[in-house]
């Protein structure tokens, strides 16, 4: 446990994990994302790609974890660079975007993989889904075999799956210690 007595200090990473392994993690943005900064302001916000990059990876440094970015609009080149990166990989964050409802493959991919990831996606995307009728929900072909889903939250969604990744990663069985490290 560290010392709190000096007070809040944001550059220790440590204060927010219980673990201090330095993780790299994938973080892959598929079709149409590499186009944010042109798409509906009122759910991309108006930032490029690269900007969400930084911000991830800033975020990243803050909790002592390394992000190594991919964007592309083709499913084959996203397959083939899970396949080359996966072993220098603890886990993965995808934003599958144009590829959410098709992309099996990929999702075969990231399970063949066997290391863990986390669905991202800026709006939520089954926000009016429960008025449909029934049959006419689309099928979430990455969902099935994550860890688990972050949506709703624009680019905060990212940072958020990216902390709850590296908490289950620090506590791979869920030793049940509810513990946060030490937040000062
Ligand atoms: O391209 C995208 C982006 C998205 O994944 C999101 O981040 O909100 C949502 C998807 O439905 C859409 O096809």
């Amino acid at each position: 446990m560290s010392d709190c007595s000096a007070g809040y200090d944001p550059t220790r990473w440590s204060s927010i994990r219980t673990g201090e392994t330095r993780y790299r993690i994938g973080v892959i943005d598929g079709p149409n994302m590499s186009n944010m900064h042109r798409r509906d302001r009122s759910i991309y916000g108006g930032a490029s790609i690269g900007d969400l990059q930084g911000f991830v990876q800033s975020f990243g440094e803050s909790i002592g974890v390394e992000t190594v970015h991919l964007v592309s609009n083709h499913e084959g080149d996203i397959i083939e660079w899970i396949h080359e990166n996966a072993d220098d990989l603890d886990g993965f964050l995808i934003n599958p975007a144009g590829l959410t409802f098709t992309g099996e493959p990929t999702k075969w991919a990231l399970a063949d993989s066997n290391k863990p990831y986390i669905e991202v996606h800026f709006r939520n995307v089954v926000a009016g889904k429960a008025m449909a009728p029934l049959g006419e929900e689309r099928r979430f072909v990455f969902t099935t075999a994550a860890k688990g889903e972050v949506m709703g939250f624009a680019q905060y969604s990212y940072t958020s799956a990216l902390l709850a990744l590296v908490w289950v990663l620090d506590d791979p069985d869920l030793s049940g210690e509810l513990s946060l490290g030490q937040i000062c």
